[in-house]
């Protein structure tokens, strides 16, 4: 008996390579669209679970099984925006520099008959004291362009940071030990 089917519900296309690193190549995409609105004083670990939980349902299938992920920069109990314009990164950097921040990042894996499990990773992760010509050049890069807490550590970034103890996926958008986990437990046959 082969695998279930698989549906990948996210437009990103990091979450589609870092699944390929598990031997997985979804059946679908479907990426879901949903309020990414953070609820009122709603803290970050519960934000990055309810937010791959709607998503996992927005793209909710008889067929297979749906996978999706949310990853969260969160500042103590803040949740940092996704950078979509150069004033919100710049001013995610100026906080993030010199500070340990955790990145929530979190999978929610429903099966055909809607019962979902899901896991979450978190991730401390530390900038070096960022100089203003450091902000400047890494807003010049582009780089934080719809990336949570404006920064993307799969590029220049990681030049910047001094220490990281969790999981290097789990940051980039899709934790590969707590994905693993998931899928196998789901019945699928992994690389
Ligand atoms: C902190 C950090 C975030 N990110 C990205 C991962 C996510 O794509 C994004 C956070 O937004 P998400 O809402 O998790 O994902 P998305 O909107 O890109 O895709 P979809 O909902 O369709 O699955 O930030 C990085 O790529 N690198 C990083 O270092």
């Amino acid at each position: 008996m082969g695998s279930p089917t698989l549906i990948l519900a996210s437009a990103s296309p990091r979450r589609r390579e870092l699944l390929a690193r598990l031997g997985m190549v979804p059946n679908a995409i479907v990426p879901a669209d949903i309020d990414e609105a953070p609820l009122k004083a709603e803290l970050p670990r519960a934000y990055a679970i309810r937010m791959a939980r709607e998503k996992a349902v927005a793209a909710a299938s008889d067929d297979g099984f749906v996978l999706a992920g949310d990853t969260v920069v969160a500042a103590g109990r803040r949740i940092l925006p996704k950078a979509e314009d150069e004033v919100t990164a710049r001013t995610c950097l100026e906080l993030l520099s010199g500070r340990r921040h955790r990145v929530l990042s979190a999978l929610a894996l429903r099966a055909p008959d809607g019962t979902i499990r899901e896991k979450l990773s978190e991730t401390m992760v530390m900038f070096k004291r960022l100089s203003a010509e450091e902000i400047d050049a890494y807003i010049v890069s582009g780089e934080w362009d719809g990336k949570a807490g404006g920064y993307a550590i799969q590029g220049i970034a990681e030049g910047l940071i001094a220490r990281i103890q969790g999981s290097h996926s789990g940051v980039m958008g899709l934790p590969l030990y707590e994905a693993r986990l998931l899928l196998k437990a789901a019945g699928f046959e992994l690389a």
